[in-house]
């Protein structure tokens, strides 16, 4: 009889190695399935195991004859070949992932017996998968788009799956709507544009006619939507969950990832143009990091409301279009998630693993809200179709840490060689028959909620506040955030062409804010439509009551959520920050060499670009390394650049256009621009040499000690927006 016995605990290498490691009970087919391949060096075989001769002719009636049907190694190759794409995700289509681990800082036993939120020698292996939602799986990192942060924690009681985003809130507040927002930011149907773009009617149609989406498209138009790196994004788990603890008591919980490196943004011009330059910016971003060893951190942070606060606020806990604001619930950081190790092969990980919200451990529980209660469909059902069949969890990326015993069996791909005659439970056979566990020995128990209830389609009227914390964020954003936002609106709307369903929207964005909606009619050319001109709420079901579900107006309790601007984020580090060095022949060696070190001792990565690759000659006939010409090198792919002194490099660069586009374009982007005294006559060919006698963010002066402490300082603030042009029309 088979017995689930407990694992020893894990270290990151040790749990994964455990992870692929053959099931005890099936041991023949393990040795076999569990194959991770390195085959360098290795005899080549086909797959089914014959020593292949020769790989690079196929067998023909003669040198020069035709080939002959025969070749089945041919074949085979071509067959697999001919096979090997699957349908890309309906949805969160582009994704990159990472491995880690994660560590609990103290126990949680107070609001929940999950093992791995509560023994703090545990150190739990995850695997992370961020995404875009609407491009294909070729498409932009840069798209402005909500992007996925899905993490799976594969803990000795199962994988725990937290499939959230990098917004707290959603566009809809019911699983039922998911297709048509989906259909409605898709390209097109006739003619499958725009890709990875919601700059365009259907989507826009869709939002106008859908008032509870208005907070989150604020989320979704702000600099969220564009962040600087997937290492800088914060996640959430959006719903609310429950925790619930060994003696069986519930709270209600928001969970969010922090990130430790804070929360940062691109600006929108520059997305566009690194869409271009480097579509995987994201991606390599997330790479290199790894790779080099600046291992990206969050914390996981939870906000929990007893049960008996349920009723407390002035929104509905089970309203996915509603945050709780960290002033009335602060944020509790409860232990740190590593990305420690890049994947070694994207399609078996990253591709195939299978997330669910559905996956839960003991002591954490779902709520009633309906979109989560929909998500709870949607994911298997997909997996199905995307990975071929009901045996995907046996891929190894999808395995549990823990060996699996029940009776399910067969389908396509089956892996496991289950043994003996019975396959079903009861039986008195003998062979094969998993135990049940009891509660009190960790088997899953659902959390038991009292229901007492009619069988209706409706909406609670709790969820009918569509706009106050819609109102809440915007009044909570920094002016330049404002502005992003502001723009963002004007940009998207901008390229829907019905002009009614840009009426349409600004009167939604009039219900949150006058003057957001004045700004934005204003740059459309329009008017902001009166109030016997706004959308009527398109969710009311044909025999319904309007009155019953029309949007209301509430004041809400705050008037501004700190924690909600990307402003107060923390801006104390320069590490794994891109940063351009310009040079040419002729350079101050020690004025390039200083501020190198001295930027690479806190952690940046540093680049010298200069007129074309290879080698530069410097004053002092010293040869400098060239990373990148400027051909290939571009300032939307740094953080910051620093022009080295040298007068003979210096009148070589401001002769280059391409450097003086690339100092042009960094301050276009609010970036930190440094320079060596004799390097300012590249700044005087710059468009905005004249605009900075109080710009913080240009350092130019000849104390390299005293340059290069500001230069730092002026990076760790990431951007200088207030550079940005005044509003055409006060707020
Ligand atoms: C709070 C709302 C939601 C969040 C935070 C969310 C998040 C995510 C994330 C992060 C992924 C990518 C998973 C991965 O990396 O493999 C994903 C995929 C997906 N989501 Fe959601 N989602 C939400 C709502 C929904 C809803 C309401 C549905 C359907 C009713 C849905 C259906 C899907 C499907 C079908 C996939 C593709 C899964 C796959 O092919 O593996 N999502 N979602």
């Amino acid at each position: 009889m088979a017995k689930t016995k407990p694992s020893p605990k894990l270290g990151t290498e040790a749990a994964i190695d455990k992870k692929l490691a053959p099931q005890p009970e099936n041991d023949k087919t393990t040795q076999l399935a569990a194959h991770t391949a390195d085959a360098s060096g290795e005899q080549m075989n086909t797959n089914t195991g014959l020593p292949v001769n020769n790989d690079q002719n196929s067998l023909k009636a003669g040198d020069r004859g035709p080939t002959l049907l025969e070749d089945f190694i041919l074949r085979e190759k071509i067959t697999h070949f001919d096979h090997e794409r699957i349908p890309e995700r309906v949805v969160h289509a582009r994704g990159s992932g990472a491995h880690g681990v994660f560590k609990v800082y103290k126990p949680l036993s107070e609001y929940t017996k999950a093992e791995f939120l509560n023994d703090t020698g545990l150190e739990t292996p995850v695997f992370v998968r961020f995404s875009t939602v609407a491009g294909s799986r070729g498409s932009t990192d840069l798209a402005r788009d909500v992007r996925g942060f899905a993490v799976r924690f594969y803990t000795r009681q199962g994988n725990f799956d937290l499939v959230g985003n990098n917004m707290p809130v959603f566009f809809i507040q019911d699983a039922v709507k998911f297709p048509d927002l989906i259909h409605a930011v898709k390209p097109e149907p006739d003619n499958e544009i725009p890709q990875a773009a919601s700059a365009h009617d259907t989507f826009w149609d869709f939002i106008s006619l859908m008032p509870e989406s208005a907070h989150m498209i604020m989320w979704a138009m702000s600099d969220r939507a564009i962040p600087r790196s997937l290492r800088m994004m914060e996640g959430f788990g959006v719903h609310t969950f429950r925790l619930i603890n060994a003696e069986g008591k519930a709270s209600f919980v928001k969970f969010h990832w922090k990130p430790l490196l804070g929360v940062h943004s691109v600006a929108w011009d520059e997305a566009q143009n690194i869409s271009g330059k480097d579509p995987d910016f994201h991606r390599r971003d997330l790479w290199d990091a790894i790779e080099s060893g600046a291992f990206p951190e969050w914390e996981l942070g939870l906000q929990i409301i007893p049960e008996e606060d349920e009723f407390k606020y002035d929104f509905d806990l089970l309203d996915p279009t509603k945050l709780v604001p960290e002033e009335l619930v602060p944020v509790q950081r409860v232990g740190k998630l590593t990305l420690n190790r890049n994947p070694d092969n994207f399609f078996a990980e990253t591709e195939q693993i299978a997330f669910h919200l559905g996956h839960i451990v003991p002591g954490i529980d779902f709520t009633d809200d309906p979109l989560l209660q929909g998500r709870l469909f949607s994911y298997t059902d997909t997996q199905l179709t995307r990975l071929g069949g009901p045996n995907f969890q046996e891929i190894p990326i999808n395995r549990p840490i823990v060996p699996v015993y029940n009776n399910q069996r067969d389908g396509f791909m089956r892996q496991t060689i289950n043994k003996g005659k019975t396959s079903y439970n009861p039986n008195s056979l003998g062979h094969n028959a998993p135990q049940q566990v009891k509660e009190t020995a960790g088997g899953f128990v659902s959390y038991r909620e009292r229901i007492e209830a009619r069988k209706l389609r409706v909406r609670n009227k709790s969820f009918f506040d569509h706009f106050s914390q819609a109102r809440l964020f915007f009044n909570s954003q920094s002016d330049s955030e404002k502005n992003h936002l502001i723009d963002a609106l004007t940009f998207e709307l901008g390229k829907v062409k019905t002009v009614a369903i840009r009426i349409r929207m600004l009167g939604i964005l009039k219900q949150i804010d006058k003057g957001l909606a004045a700004q934005v009619a204003f740059g459309l050319g329009l008017h902001v439509p009166a109030d016997d001109e706004l959308p009527t709420n398109q969710s009311i079901p044909a025999d319904g009551d309007p009155a019953d579900y029309q949007s209301v107006q509430i004041d809400g309790s705050l008037a501004k959520s700190d924690a909600l601007s990307m402003a107060n984020t923390i801006k104390n580090t320069i590490k794994s920050r891109k940063v351009a060095i310009l040079a040419a022949d002729g350079v101050d060696a020690n004025s390039l060499s200083t501020v190198k070190q001295a930027l690479e001792a806190e952690g940046a990565v540093v680049e010298v670009i200069a007129p074309r690759q290879g080698l530069i000659t410097a004053e002092n006939n010293e040869q400098i390394e060239v990373d990148q010409s400027f051909l290939g090198a571009a300032s939307v792919l740094f953080d910051a650049v620093y022009v080295a002194g040298g007068k003979n490099a210096a009148a070589a660069l401001e002769a280059e256009a391409n450097a003086v586009h690339f100092l042009n374009e960094a301050f276009k982007h609010c970036k930190a621009i440094a320079a060596y005294k004799d390097a300012v006559q590249v700044l005087e060919a710059t468009y905005f040499r004249k605009k900075t006698a109080h710009d913080e963010g240009i350092i130019v002066g000849g104390d390299l000690k005293r340059l290069t402490s500001s230069f730092i300082h002026a990076i760790k603030q990431h951007r200088f927006w207030e550079r940005e042009k005044p509003r055409l029309i006060p707020a």
